[in-house]
């Protein structure tokens, strides 16, 4: 089939565009021990050269957390966890919004993919380099958070992991365990679109940091009827997955 020309529906949307919906641009403002990463661009040529927090635009059906955090492993390679966002907001030259969140690195380093520079900005350095001009409304409050004397000033609201279990008794245990060696969980009832049958429905044992998913990962691995849960999907985010399209029992070797 011939794909319609551009000229047939010269004002069709963008495809994040629809219903809409406006373009937004994550940054995220990485902390440690009262410093913030600024990263210089390469690209295009009007912002190379130009410093900013690294993160970029939000995926359709992506939350601005998760889009941050992706960012963040695509240009960085490490794991980040996003805290509460910057009170400022910009707009950027082709219309899109700029949100800064507060960021903290919960697992590898820093090792720009994209960026040919970075450095750990304190407070009195904070306009020692050339920002992109949508990033200065930003400035002035993440001085006050550089100075801030509790150091890393980030609350973690982190990528979830979540484990599926057929069982609510082995699902409690799990989740009674990572209680007691500190972790925040969260027990509920997975649901699929259309199902309404509450007595087959299985546990869900959700977890929001790394180090927790890690500990979820190894006590799943002892119970039969359970198993991690990839691409989990968060609240507001994607779509639910797909209902299964056959028996879903699969015997975890030991
Ligand atoms: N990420 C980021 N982008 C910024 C900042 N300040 C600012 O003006 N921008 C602009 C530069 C770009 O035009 C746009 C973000 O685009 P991007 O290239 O980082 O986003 P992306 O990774 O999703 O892009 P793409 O290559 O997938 O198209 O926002 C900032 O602090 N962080």
């Amino acid at each position: 089939m011939e794909t319609p020309r551009p000229a047939d529906a010269p004002d069709a949307p963008l495809p994040s565009d629809r219903d809409g919906e406006q373009r937004v641009v994550v940054g995220v403002a990485l902390i440690r021990a009262g410093r913030v990463l600024a990263a210089r661009r390469t690209a295009p040529a009007a912002t190379a050269g130009g410093w900013e927090f690294p993160g970029g635009k939000v995926d359709p059906g992506e939350t601005e957390i998760e889009a941050g955090v992706r960012e963040i492993a695509e240009e960085l390679g490490c794991e980040a966890s996003l805290g509460r966002r910057l009170s400022a907001e910009s707009t950027l030259p082709n219309g899109a919004v700029l949100r800064v969140y507060l960021g903290r690195i919960v697992f590898g380093e820093v090792g720009p993919t994209e960026h040919d520079a970075v450095r750990w900005l304190a407070a009195d350095e904070l306009r020692e380099v050339a920002w992109l001009p949508a990033d200065e409304p930003f400035l002035a409050e993440l001085e006050q958070v550089l100075a801030e004397p509790a150091g890393d000033p980030a609350p973690v609201v982190a990528p979830t992991a979540a484990a599926h279990f057929d069982e609510g008794e082995d699902a409690e245990q799990v989740a009674g365990t990572l209680r007691e060696e500190g972790h925040t969980v969260r027990l509920a009832r997975e649901s699929f679109a259309g199902e309404d049958d509450s007595e087959d429905r299985a546990w869900l044992v959700h977890v929001e940091d790394p180090v927790a998913a890690r500990r979820l990962s190894e006590l799943v691995g002892a119970i039969e009827l359970a198993w991690m849960v990839d691409d989990e999907p968060q609240p507001g985010g994607r779509a639910p997955a797909p209902l299964p399209d056959g028996p879903k029992r699969i015997k975890r070797p030991r």
